[in-house]
C-alpha cells in the first residue's frame, strides 16, 4: 500500500544537527519524506507508508544507559534501512552486533574529513564507487562498531572506522559510519539518491506538484467544513500558505493582517494593495500598535519579547476570529528551519537558540487548532511551491521579515520612536540596495538600531545620536548564511544618505558576522 504522498521515505530523528539535510537529499533524489522523531516513528510509518528508512544521527551514545533506540518495528517492516552514523550504531546494537564508546577504545574518534577505501562493491555505491578506490567523506563520531551484526559484511573501512561502511545485501541494510547528508561528503547526494533509487527502487518522479495536490487534499480533511482564519504577513511563507489553503477550503479562509506597529516603511499599504489586486481571499487588516507597543514597554531580554509577541498574535487572532463569529483553525506559514530551531525535537540535547513568535512563542493554552502545511518544507522549497501555484514573483522573491518585525532589530526597549528612527534608516539602505540591483542576490538585508549612543560632529555641532547597524546575508535556507561582500563605495554611500537623512543616527556600521557564529537577526 502507499500513502497519499505516493512513494516516500521515513527518516527517524535521534536529535543530529544535521538530520534535515538528509530529508533534503532525498526529496532533492524526486522521492517525498518526512523526518519523525524516534519516539514518534510508529505513528508516522502508519501515516507515510513509507517504501524505505534512514535513521540519523545523534549526539547521543548507544552503550549509554537510555540512549535512544529504533521501534522494533521498522525492522520487521522488511524494508531497506539506511542508518547514518548513531544510525548505524544503533541499528547494529539492535540487530546483535557490538557498539564501544571512544573512551573505552582509547582510540578517539574522528572529526571532519576523512578518507575510506572501498573493499566491496555493493547496491549502495552503485555506478558511483568501485572496489579499491579511495573517496572523501565527512565523519563526526567518538564511538564506534566493534562487531557488526549476523548478515552484515564490511564494503568500506577508514584509518578510525574499520567498519566504515556496512551492508546486509539481501535484507538491503546499510550503515555508514560517516555523513552522506552533508555537504562536505562530495558524493554523499548521490550515495543517498543511490539508497532510495536503486536499493529501495523508487522511481524518483516526486515533485511540488504531488506536494501540493497531496497537501490540498490533507487541509481538506483536516478542517472538513469548519472555518480557518490564516495570519498573513504578506512574505512569501504565509502566501503560500494562504494560496495553499484557499485552493483547498475557498471562502471558509479569511486573512488576518496584523499592524502591531513593528512594520517597515508603508509595509502595510503594500501588503493590502499586492494582496487585494491579485487575490480574491478575504483580509481582515488589524490596527494593534496600541497593544504591541504598550506590552514591550520595558522590555528588553530578547526571549521575552518574542514570548510576548507570539502570545500577543495569538491574542489577536483568536480576537478575530471571534468577531466572524469563531473560526476552528488557525493558519500559519511555519517552516522547518522555525520549528528545529525553536524546539529541541526529541527533549535531547539539542538546544533552543532562539523561540521564533511562531512556534516557541506560542501559548501554552490556544483555542484554534494549527494548520501548518509549510512545516516539513525549507523556504527554497516553498518558493518553488509559490511558482507552483502561480504566486507573483513580488512574492516569492521577497526578502525574510520576521514576525516580531523591528523589535528584534531594536536591541534593549522598544519605542515608537526608535522604531520610526529605524524604519527611516532600513528603508534607505533597502533602496540603495534595489537601485543597484542586488536584492535577488542577498537572501536578506536590513537595518539594526544599536542602544549605543556616540559622539558625531555635523555643520560644527556636536551630535550624540544612536549607531546604526547594517547586515545583509546570503543563504539557500538561512540555516546557515555567509555575509554579503559589498563594494565598500556601496556601504560608504548607504552610510552617508542614512546619516544625512534620519534625524537620531549619527553612525553606521556593517555587520561581518555569518552564521553561525552569528544568527541573521540580532535578537
Ligand atoms: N504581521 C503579521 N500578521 C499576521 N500574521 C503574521 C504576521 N507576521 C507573521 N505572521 C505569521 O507568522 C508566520 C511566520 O512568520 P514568518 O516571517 O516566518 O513568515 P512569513 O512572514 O509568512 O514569510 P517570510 O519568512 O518571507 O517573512 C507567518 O507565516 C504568518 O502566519
Ligand atoms: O517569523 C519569524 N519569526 C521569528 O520569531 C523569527 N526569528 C528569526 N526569523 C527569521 O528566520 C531566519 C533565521 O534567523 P536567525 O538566524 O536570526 O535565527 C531569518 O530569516 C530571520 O529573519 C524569524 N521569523
Ligand atoms: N554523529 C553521530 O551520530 C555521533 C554518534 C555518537 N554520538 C558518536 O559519537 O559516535
Ligand atoms: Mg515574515
Amino acid at each position: 500500500m502507499t500513502g497519499e504522498f505516493g512513494e516516500t521515505i521515513l527518516i527517524v530523528d535521534f536529535g543530529s544537527q544535521v538530520t534535515q539535510l538528509i530529508a533534503r537529499r532525498v526529496r532533492e533524489a524526486g522521492v517525498y519524506c518526512e523526518i519523525a522523531p524516534f519516539n514518534a516513528a510508529e505513528e508516522a510509518f502508519e501515516k507515510l507508508q513509507p517504501k524505505g528508512i534512514i535513521l540519523s544521527g545523534s549526539p547521543a551514545s548507544v552503550p549509554a544507559a537510555e540512549s535512544p533506540r529504533a521501534p522494533q518495528m521498522l525492522f520487521d517492516s522488511g524494508l531497506p534501512i539506511l542508518g547514518i552514523c548513531y544510525g548505524q550504531q544503533v541499528m547494529s546494537h539492535q540487530l546483535g552486533g557490538e557498539v564501544r564508546p571512544g573512551h573505552e577504545t582509547g582510540e578517539g574518534g574522528e572529526f571532519g574529513r576523512a578518507f575510506l577505501t572501498v573493499t566491496e562493491d555493493c547496491a549502495l555505491f552503485d555506478g558511483l564507487w568501485k572496489k579499491g578506490e579511495r573517496h572523501q567523506v565527512w565523519m563526526s563520531h567518538g564511538d564506534k562498531v566493534t562487531q557488526f551484526a549476523d548478515g552484515f559484511e564490511i564494503v568500506a573501512v577508514s584509518d578510525g572506522a574499520p567498519f566504515a561502511v556496512i551492508a546486509d545485501e539481501s535484507r538491503k541494510y546499510y550503515g555508514t559510519q560517516f555523513h552522506p547528508e552533508v555537504h562536505h561528503t562530495p558524493d554523499g547526494a548521490k550515495l543517498i539518491a543511490n539508497f532510495v533509487r536503486h536499493v529501495c527502487g523508487l522511481k524518483g518522479d516526486w515533485t511540488m506538484g504531488a506536494y501540493r495536490d497531496a497537501k490540498i487534499a490533507e487541509i481538506r480533511e483536516q478542517v472538513g467544513d469548519g472555518k480557518v482564519i490564516c495570519g498573513l504577513s504578506g512574505g512569501v511563507d504565509s502566501s503560500v500558505a494562504a494560496i495553499l489553503i484557499h485552493e483547498a477550503i475557498g471562502d471558509q479562509l479569511t486573512c488576518v493582517f496584523v499592524d502591531h506597529g513593528l512594520l517597515r516603511l508603508n509595509e502595510r499599504e503594500q501588503v493590502e494593495t499586492l494582496f487585494r489586486d491579485h487575490y480574491n481571499i478575504p483580509l481582515v487588516v488589524v490596527d494593534a500598535e496600541e497593544r504591541f507597543m504598550n506590552g514591550l514597554e520595558g522590555v528588553t531580554d530578547p526571549e521575552k519579547k518574542r514570548k510576548f509577541i507570539g502570545a500577543e498574535f495569538i491574542a489577536v487572532f483568536e480576537e478575530e476570529a471571534k468577531k466572524l463569529g469563531g473560526a476552528d483553525f488557525l493558519a500559519q506559514g511555519t517552516l522547518y528551519p522555525d520549528v528545529i530551531e525553536s524546539v529541541s525535537f526529541t527533549g535531547g540535547p539539542s538546544v533552543t537558540i532562539k523561540s521564533h513568535h511562531n512556534v516557541g512563542g506560542l501559548p501554552e493554552r490556544m483555542n484554534m487548532k494549527l494548520v501548518e502545511p509549510l512545516r516539513e518544507l525549507f523556504k527554497d522549497e516553498v518558493r518553488d511551491l509559490g511558482r507552483e501555484l502561480g504566486l507573483n514573483d513580488q512574492f516569492v522573491g521577497r526578502h525574510p521579515f520576521p514576525g516580531p518585525g523591528l523589535a528584534i532589530r531594536i536591541p534593549g526597549e522598544v519605542t515608537k520612536k526608535r522604531c520610526d528612527i529605524l524604519r527611516k534608516a532600513d528603508a534607505i539602505y533597502l533602496d540603495e540596495i534595489r537601485k543597484a540591483g542586488l536584492y535577488d542576490a542577498i537572501w536578506q538585508a536590513f537595518a539594526v538600531l544599536l542602544p549605543v549612543r556616540t559622539v558625531g560632529v555635523m555643520g560644527d555641532y556636536r551630535t550624540y545620536d544612536s549607531v546604526c547597524g547594517l547586515r545583509a546575508v546570503t543563504s539557500v535556507d538561512g540555516m546557515t548564511a555567509d555575509v554579503y561582500p559589498f563594494e565598500s563605495q556601496f556601504l560608504q554611500d548607504v552610510a552617508t544618505r542614512i546619516v544625512n537623512e534620519v534625524q537620531g543616527v549619527n553612525r553606521v556600521v556593517y555587520d561581518y558576522t555569518s552564521k553561525p557564529p552569528g544568527t541573521i537577526e540580532w535578537e
